[in-house]
């Protein structure tokens, strides 16, 4: 559905140069959902633009559904649906009148128009606020009417650049909801970007980490995580002349990272839980006594932390963590 070679982009501001995107290649296939993860300003808002037409590359060749982003935009454009960070649907209209003028703009007729709306207001939820004027609607209604804007003419493939950024958690979750729900119902090839961990750990089939306008790790959230980040054991004692002695008794173990800070000390493995008894064994042999332990799983943010030395969560609500019983 989607082939990127080298993809690039640069923008020119007060004679400097921003790469803003940089060789980006990418593949997605038809029916998956894909999620660009990245933190701000990676490059994640300037791919979509550039798939969806609305600026050229600078180099490197792009094919959406078959068609190049270049040679054929209006092509392009017909099969797609684009929901940008800043869309917003006329104010003062009711929402129904709004996805009806956006179905003719597409060429539907009245009639069409209408029924597709009807679906999709069903679909998102949408009848108690339809027709109410736009301006009325909540941040979580809105952005639902931004979406079915963009499915209206009932696109084989849907860019959603940041869907639930500016929603609350409750809201969040919801919209996620109804995108995963018309997935299903229509089997549309979705692209979204987020910086939101959970939203791309819970969504998407496929996360494609972008960092300074490259991809940096493209896998399922699950095999990312295995790969990248290992489970995180904390170990308590009694005190830091202990966690020394510990950590430094763990440095030997295969596979494994270990810190100290103060008293305890952190191992990164991966199947952390099958590790912990023998770990608690092998330190009590030598006369250290653990306090405590706790065994986290990776989260998406530990996988970028791993693979850049920084965290994705500055800034950023973030994703609480998996506890697991050691
Ligand atoms: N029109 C523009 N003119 C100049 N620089 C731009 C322009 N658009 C984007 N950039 C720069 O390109 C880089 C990538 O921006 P982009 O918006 O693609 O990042 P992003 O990953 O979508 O970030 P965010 O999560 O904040 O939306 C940033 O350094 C940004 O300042």
């Amino acid at each position: 559905m989607i082939q990127t070679s080298g993809l690039t982009r640069h923008f020119t501001v007060k004679k400097q140069t921003v790469e803003a995107v940089r060789g980006l290649d990418l593949r997605v296939e038809d029916g998956e959902l894909v999620a660009l993860l990245g933190p701000n300003g990676a490059g994640k808002s300037t791919t979509l633009r550039m798939l969806t037409t609305l600026i050229p590359p600078t180099a490197g060749t792009a094919s959406v559904a078959g068609y190049d982003v270049v040679a054929q935009q209006r092509e392009v454009r017909r099969v797609i649906g684009y929901i940008g960070q800043g869309n917003g649907a006329a104010h003062s209209q009711r929402g129904r009148d709004e996805l009806v003028s956006q179905g003719r703009a597409y060429g539907m007729s009245v009639r069409d128009a209408k029924v597709r709306a009807d679906e999709l207001i069903a679909s998102l939820d949408l009848a108690a606020v339809a027709d109410r004027p736009v301006s009325s609607l909540s941040g979580g209604q809105k952005r639902r009417l931004d979406i079915a804007m963009g499915l209206i003419h009932a696109p084989r493939l849907l860019f959603l650049d940041e869907p639930s950024t500016g929603l609350d958690p409750q809201n969040r979750a919801n919209l996620q909801e109804h995108i995963l729900k018309l997935r299903a119902e229509h089997g549309t090839t979705i692209v979204l970007t987020t910086h939101y961990l959970d939203e791309a750990d819970a969504m998407a089939e496929r996360v494609v980490v972008i960092d300074h306008g490259t991809v940096i790790a493209d896998d399922t959230p699950a095999r990312l995580k295995a790969d990248h980040a290992g489970d995180r054991i904390t170990l308590g004692f009694g005190s830091a002349a202990d966690a020394d002695r510990a950590a430094r008794r763990l440095a030997s173990l295969a596979g494994a990272t270990v810190a100290a800070t103060g008293s305890e000390v952190d191992v990164r493995a991966v199947g952390g839980p099958r590790l912990v008894p023998g770990i608690i064994r092998d330190l009590d042999a030598a006369g250290i006594a653990v306090e405590s332990t706790a065994v986290s799983r990776p989260t998406l943010d530990d996988v970028f932390l791993n693979l850049t030395g920084r965290s994705l969560r500055e800034g950023v609500v973030s994703t609480s963590t998996e506890e697991v019983a050691a």
